[in-house]
């Protein structure tokens, strides 16, 4: 079958990693992970954080080439553009050293944050009442006394009490920081695989026990390589994110949405029925289709998908095929391959005798 991707305009070199500056030609090969070169990449906007390692994230952000030092703005950075591939590690943000030792003392006492947190004012403020009352008492109406222990408690306590406070609510920033990184894709900002399979059985769970009925989506993107092999992995990236959010823009509160591998995304849906589930999948199929993706050249391409259906809980379907998550992934996968086969761009549904085209 013929490309799908149209050229608006022609002869403009591919958008790849390559049209930003090298600083070398590789990065540091550490063992076990790949050679990726290092890019000079100017961010257009330096209080967005940097992404992480294991992120083209930030490409999309880079000034054309040659790199124009009076457009770009202020920040550059060294970014090691490595591999894309959900599930790869990403490297937490750094935790400011302060915070690492907080952390540490937290470990090796073992007691929960808000505890020490209060046990520090505690001591803190019982420690400037006690020289408040020793100077009190001890000469109880001598002002030049009593007033520079009264500025003890005053000076010393909420200082504390504010670093305390302070360090814990940094520490929950950072933990969610690096929950975020755990369970999501850096490229799409889409729930990864792990954190797709744990949201989806709990929410399968939770359908069962309601009876309510799920579906379950799963969507290729068609000859992805090509778009990769043409117009570059930065061309690539965005149409993964360009698509990503067009899934997101489907998601209904409750469904649970994933980047389920390369170039895969699946979604589940809750509480509708096939005609639902149906219309859902035909109308993203359409956007996908009815939205090109602009290349920063100027250029633009038109993107397919093919999408695989599979019913999980139906009312009244007592067939364990359509009951257990992992057959119900089998049969939206058999549907996807199916839709492949017939020609990509397209919408196969799992049928309990074999699949059926819904809609091309
Ligand atoms: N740019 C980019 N490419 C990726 C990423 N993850 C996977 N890929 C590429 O996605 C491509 C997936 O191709 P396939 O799904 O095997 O095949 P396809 O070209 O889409 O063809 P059909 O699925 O048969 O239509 C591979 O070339 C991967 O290298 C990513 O995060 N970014």
């Amino acid at each position: 079958m013929a490309a799908r991707h149209r050229h608006r305009r022609a002869g403009h070199a591919p958008d790849r990693a390559p049209r930003a500056r090298r600083l070398g030609a590789a990065g540091p090969a550490r063992a076990g992970q790949p050679r990726f070169p290092l890019v000079k990449a100017t961010l257009e906007d330096p209080s967005r954080p940097l992404p992480p390692n294991g992120s083209f994230r930030s490409s999309e952000r880079w000034p054309s080439p040659p790199v124009d030092k009076g457009k770009s703005q202020k920040t550059t950075r060294r970014v090691p553009t490595v591999n894309t591939f959900p599930g790869d590690a990403s490297l937490p943000p750094e935790s400011p050293r302060v915070l690492v030792l907080y952390r540490r003392l937290i470990v090796a006492l073992g007691v929960p944050r808000t505890v020490l947190a209060l046990t520090i004012a505690v001591v803190a403020l019982s420690l400037s009442l006690a020289v408040l009352i020793r100077a009190a008492t001890g000469a109880s109406l001598d002002p030049a006394r009593l007033l520079p222990a009264a500025l003890i408690p005053a000076l010393i306590v909420p200082p504390l009490s504010w670093l305390s406070i302070g360090l814990i609510a940094r520490l929950d920033r950072s933990e969610r920081a690096q929950q975020h990184l755990a369970t999501h894709d850096s490229l799409t900002e889409l729930c990864n695989r792990r954190e797709f399979f744990q949201r989806m059985a709990r929410v399968h769970e939770r359908a069962r026990r309601d009876a309510q009925s799920a579906w379950l989506l799963m969507l290729d993107m068609d000859r992805f390589k090509q778009i990769n092999d043409e117009f570059g992995h930065l061309a690539g990236d965005r149409a993964l994110r360009q698509v990503a959010d067009l899934c997101r823009a489907e998601t209904r509160p409750g469904d649970v949405l994933g980047r389920y591998g390369g170039d895969e995304f699946a979604l589940l849906m809750v509480g509708l029925d096939r005609a639902a589930a149906g219309s859902i999948a035909a109308r993203l199929r359409e956007r996908i289709v009815g939205t090109p993706l602009h290349l920063s050249d100027g250029r633009s391409l038109t993107l397919s998908a093919s999408i695989g259906l599979a019913p999980l809980l139906c009312p009244g379907v007592t067939d364990p095929a359509c009951l257990r998550l992992d057959k119900a992934i089998g049969r939206a996968d058999d549907a996807l391959r199916q839709a492949k086969r017939l020609g990509r761009d397209r919408i196969c549904v799992a049928e309990p005798r074999g699949c059926e085209t819904l809609a091309a």
